[in-house]
Protein backbone atom coordinates (compact mmCIF):
# COMPACT_ATOMS: atom_id res chain seq x y z
CA UNK A 1 0.00 0.00 0.00
CA UNK A 2 1.08 3.25 -0.81
CA UNK A 3 0.26 6.74 1.06
CA UNK A 4 0.54 9.93 -0.17
CA UNK A 5 0.25 12.97 1.91
CA UNK A 6 -0.58 16.63 -0.14
CA UNK A 7 0.18 18.95 3.05
CA UNK A 8 1.29 22.44 3.99
CA UNK A 9 3.38 21.13 6.91
CA UNK A 10 4.72 17.88 5.73
CA UNK A 11 6.58 17.17 9.14
CA UNK A 12 3.30 16.15 10.22
CA UNK A 13 3.87 13.02 8.99
CA UNK A 14 7.34 12.34 10.30
CA UNK A 15 5.95 10.72 13.19
CA UNK A 16 4.62 8.00 10.78
CA UNK A 17 7.91 6.61 10.98
CA UNK A 18 7.82 5.51 14.62
CA UNK A 19 5.89 2.22 16.08
CA UNK A 20 3.41 0.08 14.37
CA UNK A 21 3.74 1.93 11.12
CA UNK A 22 7.26 2.56 11.20
CA UNK A 23 7.74 -1.41 11.37
CA UNK A 24 5.56 -1.44 8.58
CA UNK A 25 6.93 0.68 6.21
CA UNK A 26 10.34 -1.18 7.37
CA UNK A 27 8.74 -4.18 6.27
CA UNK A 28 7.94 -2.79 2.86
CA UNK A 29 4.22 -3.48 3.54
CA UNK A 30 3.32 0.29 3.78
CA UNK A 31 5.30 3.15 1.54
CA UNK A 32 4.73 6.65 2.69
CA UNK A 33 5.38 9.90 1.12
CA UNK A 34 4.36 13.22 2.48
CA UNK A 35 4.39 15.93 -0.02
CA UNK A 36 4.72 20.36 0.72
CA UNK A 37 1.99 21.74 -1.24
CA UNK A 38 3.94 24.69 -1.82
CA UNK A 39 6.41 22.82 -4.00
CA UNK A 40 3.71 23.22 -7.11
CA UNK A 41 3.66 26.79 -6.76
CA UNK A 42 5.57 29.38 -8.85
CA UNK A 43 5.58 32.81 -7.11
CA UNK A 44 8.13 34.40 -4.97
CA UNK A 45 5.84 33.68 -2.04
CA UNK A 46 5.24 30.55 -2.65
CA UNK A 47 1.02 31.09 -2.58
CA UNK A 48 -1.16 28.68 -2.05
CA UNK A 49 -4.19 30.43 -0.82
CA UNK A 50 -6.31 33.45 -1.83
CA UNK A 51 -9.49 35.38 -0.91
CA UNK A 52 -12.75 33.69 -1.31
CA UNK A 53 -15.10 34.24 -4.26
CA UNK A 54 -18.53 35.90 -2.90
CA UNK A 55 -16.77 37.11 0.22
CA UNK A 56 -16.73 35.75 3.29
CA UNK A 57 -13.96 35.44 6.26
CA UNK A 58 -10.99 33.92 6.08
CA UNK A 59 -8.45 32.29 2.95
CA UNK A 60 -9.68 29.36 0.36
CA UNK A 61 -6.80 27.24 -0.88
CA UNK A 62 -6.21 27.73 -4.56
CA UNK A 63 -6.63 24.85 -7.03
CA UNK A 64 -3.40 24.67 -9.23
CA UNK A 65 -0.88 23.71 -6.47
CA UNK A 66 -3.20 20.82 -6.26
CA UNK A 67 -3.53 19.84 -9.60
CA UNK A 68 0.29 20.39 -10.70
CA UNK A 69 0.63 17.99 -7.71
CA UNK A 70 -2.01 15.55 -8.96
CA UNK A 71 -0.21 15.57 -12.23
CA UNK A 72 3.08 14.59 -11.23
CA UNK A 73 1.72 12.12 -8.45
CA UNK A 74 -1.13 10.20 -10.37
CA UNK A 75 -1.03 11.52 -13.78
CA UNK A 76 -3.71 12.23 -16.26
CA UNK A 77 -5.37 8.63 -16.32
CA UNK A 78 -8.18 8.23 -14.46
CA UNK A 79 -7.73 5.17 -12.22
CA UNK A 80 -10.79 4.04 -9.60
CA UNK A 81 -8.29 2.10 -7.75
CA UNK A 82 -6.65 5.39 -6.70
CA UNK A 83 -8.47 6.88 -3.55
CA UNK A 84 -8.54 10.00 -2.87
CA UNK A 85 -8.85 11.15 0.70
CA UNK A 86 -10.07 14.82 1.79
CA UNK A 87 -11.06 14.90 5.61
CA UNK A 88 -13.26 17.70 6.12
CA UNK A 89 -15.61 18.90 8.55
CA UNK A 90 -18.61 18.74 5.82
CA UNK A 91 -17.54 15.07 4.68
CA UNK A 92 -19.48 11.95 5.68
CA UNK A 93 -18.71 10.49 8.99
CA UNK A 94 -15.33 8.19 8.81
CA UNK A 95 -16.35 5.15 10.71
CA UNK A 96 -14.58 1.51 10.87
CA UNK A 97 -16.09 0.42 7.93
CA UNK A 98 -14.86 3.03 5.96
CA UNK A 99 -11.13 2.07 7.36
CA UNK A 100 -11.88 -1.64 6.46
CA UNK A 101 -12.92 -0.94 3.26
CA UNK A 102 -9.70 0.93 2.49
CA UNK A 103 -7.17 -1.25 3.79
CA UNK A 104 -7.44 -2.63 1.04
CA UNK A 105 -6.59 0.07 -1.38
CA UNK A 106 -3.51 0.13 -3.14
CA UNK A 107 -2.73 3.68 -3.21
CA UNK A 108 -4.49 6.44 -0.96
CA UNK A 109 -3.71 10.28 -1.56
CA UNK A 110 -4.47 12.09 1.29
CA UNK A 111 -5.44 16.00 0.67
CA UNK A 112 -4.82 17.86 3.58
CA UNK A 113 -6.83 21.38 3.49
CA UNK A 114 -6.05 24.51 5.46
CA UNK A 115 -7.23 27.95 5.93
CA UNK A 116 -11.32 27.35 5.40
CA UNK A 117 -11.02 24.61 3.01
CA UNK A 118 -9.88 23.63 -1.00
CA UNK A 119 -11.32 25.82 -3.69
CA UNK A 120 -14.54 22.93 -4.79
CA UNK A 121 -13.58 22.30 -8.45
CA UNK A 122 -9.71 20.40 -7.39
CA UNK A 123 -12.42 17.62 -5.86
CA UNK A 124 -14.94 18.31 -8.83
CA UNK A 125 -11.95 17.04 -10.70
CA UNK A 126 -10.34 14.65 -8.48
CA UNK A 127 -14.13 12.94 -8.90
CA UNK A 128 -13.66 12.46 -12.44
CA UNK A 129 -10.15 10.47 -12.04
CA UNK A 130 -10.44 8.72 -8.89
CA UNK A 131 -12.24 7.69 -5.74
CA UNK A 132 -12.64 10.69 -3.64
CA UNK A 133 -13.64 10.45 -0.18
CA UNK A 134 -14.88 13.50 1.33
CA UNK A 135 -14.43 12.01 4.87
CA UNK A 136 -14.97 13.88 8.77
CA UNK A 137 -13.47 12.44 11.62
CA UNK A 138 -15.57 13.87 14.07
CA UNK A 139 -18.30 16.84 14.56
CA UNK A 140 -15.60 19.64 15.26
CA UNK A 141 -13.32 21.53 13.20
CA UNK A 142 -9.43 21.86 12.90
CA UNK A 143 -7.11 24.12 11.63
CA UNK A 144 -6.00 22.12 9.15
CA UNK A 145 -6.52 18.03 7.78
CA UNK A 146 -3.14 16.47 8.76
CA UNK A 147 -4.74 15.31 12.23
CA UNK A 148 -7.49 14.18 10.79
CA UNK A 149 -5.44 12.13 7.98
CA UNK A 150 -3.25 10.72 10.90
CA UNK A 151 -5.57 9.42 12.23
CA UNK A 152 -7.57 7.85 9.36
CA UNK A 153 -4.10 6.58 8.46
CA UNK A 154 -3.58 4.56 11.91
CA UNK A 155 -6.99 3.26 11.52
CA UNK A 156 -6.93 1.98 7.83
CA UNK A 157 -3.42 0.72 8.29
CA UNK A 158 -3.44 -1.46 11.43
CA UNK A 159 -6.05 -3.03 9.29
CA UNK A 160 -3.69 -4.44 6.73
CA UNK A 161 -2.79 -8.10 6.59
CA UNK A 162 0.95 -8.40 8.87
CA UNK A 163 1.31 -5.11 9.95
CA UNK A 164 -0.45 -5.80 13.65
CA UNK A 165 1.67 -8.77 15.60
CA UNK A 166 -1.54 -9.77 17.14
CA UNK A 167 -4.50 -9.88 14.44
CA UNK A 168 -6.35 -11.41 16.73
CA UNK A 169 -7.27 -8.80 18.81
CA UNK A 170 -8.82 -6.71 16.14
CA UNK A 171 -12.01 -8.84 15.97
CA UNK A 172 -12.81 -8.18 19.64
CA UNK A 173 -12.31 -4.24 19.71
CA UNK A 174 -15.18 -2.30 19.55
CA UNK A 175 -17.04 -1.36 16.01
CA UNK A 176 -15.56 -4.38 15.06
CA UNK A 177 -17.82 -7.04 13.07
CA UNK A 178 -17.22 -10.04 15.81
CA UNK A 179 -17.61 -7.25 18.42
CA UNK A 180 -21.63 -7.08 16.91
CA UNK A 181 -20.24 -3.20 16.69
CA UNK A 182 -20.97 -2.93 20.36
CA UNK A 183 -18.31 -1.05 22.56
CA UNK A 184 -15.73 -2.84 23.79
CA UNK A 185 -16.63 -4.59 27.35
CA UNK A 186 -13.63 -2.91 30.44
CA UNK A 187 -10.49 -4.78 30.31
CA UNK A 188 -8.11 -5.69 33.47
CA UNK A 189 -4.82 -7.31 34.02
CA UNK A 190 -2.62 -8.01 37.36
CA UNK A 191 -2.74 -7.22 40.18
CA UNK A 192 -5.91 -9.18 40.98
CA UNK A 193 -6.34 -5.91 43.77
CA UNK A 194 -4.80 -2.75 43.13
CA UNK A 195 -5.71 0.08 45.54
CA UNK A 196 -8.88 -1.14 47.08
CA UNK A 197 -10.01 -2.30 43.85
CA UNK A 198 -10.36 -5.53 42.63
CA UNK A 199 -11.00 -7.09 39.18
CA UNK A 200 -14.21 -8.76 38.95
CA UNK A 201 -14.05 -12.10 39.99
CA UNK A 202 -15.63 -13.75 36.73
CA UNK A 203 -12.78 -13.01 35.04
CA UNK A 204 -10.22 -15.03 37.98
CA UNK A 205 -12.80 -18.24 37.77
CA UNK A 206 -10.87 -19.57 34.50
CA UNK A 207 -14.77 -20.28 33.78
CA UNK A 208 -14.55 -19.16 29.68
CA UNK A 209 -18.30 -19.45 28.81
CA UNK A 210 -19.25 -17.01 32.43
CA UNK A 211 -16.63 -14.48 31.01
CA UNK A 212 -18.09 -14.75 27.72
CA UNK A 213 -20.95 -14.03 29.15
CA UNK A 214 -20.17 -11.05 31.07
CA UNK A 215 -18.07 -9.90 28.60
CA UNK A 216 -21.38 -9.13 25.98
CA UNK A 217 -22.98 -7.77 29.07
CA UNK A 218 -21.12 -5.18 29.65
CA UNK A 219 -20.37 -4.37 26.36
CA UNK A 220 -24.50 -3.99 25.88
CA UNK A 221 -24.54 -2.11 29.45
CA UNK A 222 -21.67 0.04 28.19
CA UNK A 223 -23.28 0.96 24.38
CA UNK A 224 -26.58 1.30 25.96
CA UNK A 225 -25.71 3.95 28.05
CA UNK A 226 -23.28 5.64 25.18
CA UNK A 227 -23.83 5.01 22.61
CA UNK A 228 -27.71 3.70 22.32
CA UNK A 229 -27.41 5.01 18.62
CA UNK A 230 -25.51 1.71 18.04
CA UNK A 231 -27.95 -0.72 19.37
CA UNK A 232 -29.65 -1.91 16.20
CA UNK A 233 -32.20 -4.08 18.39
CA UNK A 234 -33.62 -1.27 20.41
C1 LIG B 1 -10.79 20.46 3.36
O1 LIG B 1 -11.48 21.54 3.97
C2 LIG B 1 -11.30 21.77 5.32
C3 LIG B 1 -10.53 20.90 6.09
C4 LIG B 1 -10.37 21.21 7.45
C5 LIG B 1 -9.56 20.30 8.34
O2 LIG B 1 -10.34 19.16 8.68
C6 LIG B 1 -11.18 19.28 9.79
O3 LIG B 1 -11.31 20.32 10.40
C7 LIG B 1 -11.94 18.07 10.17
C8 LIG B 1 -11.85 16.83 9.57
N1 LIG B 1 -12.70 16.01 10.24
N2 LIG B 1 -13.32 16.72 11.20
C9 LIG B 1 -12.88 17.99 11.19
C10 LIG B 1 -10.95 22.36 8.01
C11 LIG B 1 -11.73 23.18 7.20
C12 LIG B 1 -12.33 24.38 7.78
C13 LIG B 1 -11.66 25.17 8.69
C14 LIG B 1 -12.28 26.30 9.22
C15 LIG B 1 -13.56 26.63 8.83
N3 LIG B 1 -14.23 25.84 7.94
C16 LIG B 1 -13.64 24.75 7.43
C17 LIG B 1 -11.92 22.89 5.84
Amino acid sequence: MRLDYLTIFPEFFDVLGISLLGKAVDNGIVDIHAHDLRTWTHDRHRTVDDTPCGGGAGMVMKPDPWGEAFDDLLGADPDPSVHVVIPTPSGTPFRQDDAAQLSHADRIVFCCGRYEGIDHRVIDYASEHWSVHELSLGDYVLNGGEVAALAMTEAIVRLVPGVLGNPESLSEESYSQDQEGLLEYPVYTRPASWRGWDVPEVLMSGHHGHIAQWRREQSRELTRRRRPDLLTDE
